[in-house]
């Protein structure tokens, strides 16, 4: 992607609903992003709400024209040509009600013969896909009969039918139990392992773009505000970890190094948080681990600062963001 803008015009009725409405404003929700993905990579697109996340990948899709820019996946130039999109890769949006009144066997069925897949075949791999995802026993059920997860799940299934070298997905495990979540993740890795799948992957949930992602933009107010691995984001960040301390009772402020210590934390009821270099948490570690302040202490954590760390950092609204 290179330099992609793209502005809402101030539609009439859209903002000025509602008697405490502003007055409608034009959106400018990409605002020059260039940005490149390598094949058989898991790229991220983190950002709170209205980051403009989703109007980013509506043009990677060919499905909303960016007023400026230039979009090329695997060769093709997507802004002259977006209908290529859809050989190209496999979209799962944020809404999917086309599928609705499809049970979910057929919803996995039809998406693998409208991406070229014979009968045979579409069947067979519609069996598959639901069989990897564990949703075999609900084959049968139209998806508006689901509760919110299996139905996202069955819409993933649909998305993984009928192959595309890539897969764009917009909050793909949003509103699933772990279970399910899991089960996406295998599925994705497992097509990104063996057939070097490149995913481009829309979320808000700071832990899930930890540990899935290899590199992450991070979005806000239509512009890309950093974009590296997340350890490389966390590392720009600070060098610096985070120690908590819950004390059982009263801390143990008799001892030395639990006094010294009490200065430099901020206090929350019994919890005590500290920001330390490395060598220092190591050595106040050992000390609470040991003695009268181990017997005080009812649990602690050692963390290196998280995705949400860099996102305030990087002037970011973390309120947006989503933590589990
Ligand atoms: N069709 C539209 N017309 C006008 N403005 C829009 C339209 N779609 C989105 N916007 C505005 O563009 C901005 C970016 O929206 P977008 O949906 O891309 O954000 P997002 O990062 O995907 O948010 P979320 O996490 O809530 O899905 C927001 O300010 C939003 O209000």
């Amino acid at each position: 992607m290179r330099g992609l803008t793209k502005t809402y015009p101030a539609a009439r009725g859209r903002a000025g609903r509602g008697r405490n409405a502003e007055r409608p404003r034009p959106v400018r929700a990409s605002d020059d992003i260039s940005l490149d993905v390598a094949r058989g990579e898991i790229f991220g697109l983190l950002g709170p709400n209205g980051a403009g996340k989703t109007t980013l990948v509506r043009q990677l899709t060919g499905l909303l024209r960016p007023d400026a820019g230039h979009i090329t996946l695997l060769g093709h130039d997507l802004v002259r040509h977006p209908r290529r999109a859809a050989r190209l890769l496999a979209y799962l949006g944020q809404e999917s009600t086309a599928l609705d009144e499809l049970t979910v066997a057929l919803a996995a069925e039809t998406t693998g013969r409208l991406r070229g897949l014979g009968s045979d075949a579409a069947r067979r791999e519609r069996d598959a896909v639901l069989d990897e995802l564990g949703l075999a026993p609900l084959a049968g059920q139209p998806l508006k009969k689901l509760s919110g997860g299996q139905r996202r799940l069955a819409c993933v299934a649909a998305a993984l039918t009928g192959e595309r070298p890539v897969l764009v997905l917009d909050e793909p495990t949003a509103g699933m139990d772990p279970v399910a979540r899991r089960a996406v993740w295998s599925a994705i890795d497992r097509r990104r392992t063996g057939n070097g799948t490149t995913v481009l992957l829309v979320t808000h949930n700071v832990i899930e773009a930890e540990t899935v992602l290899d590199r992450v933009a991070v979005l806000d107010s239509g512009r890309v505000i950093a974009c590296d691995t997340p350890g490389g984001l966390k590392g720009m960040v600070s060098s610096e970890v985070r120690l908590d301390l819950v004390w059982r009772g009263e801390p143990p402020l008799g001892e030395p190094e639990i006094a010294a210590l009490y200065g430099a934390a901020t206090v929350a009821g019994r919890r005590w948080t500290l920001r330390l270099p490395p060598e220092r948490a190591r050595s106040v570690v050992a000390a609470v681990t040991q003695g009268p302040a181990f017997a005080a202490l009812d649990d602690f954590t050692l963390a290196t600062p998280s995705l949400e760390d860099v996102y305030l950092a990087l002037g970011g609204r973390g309120a947006g963001l989503e933590r589990s």
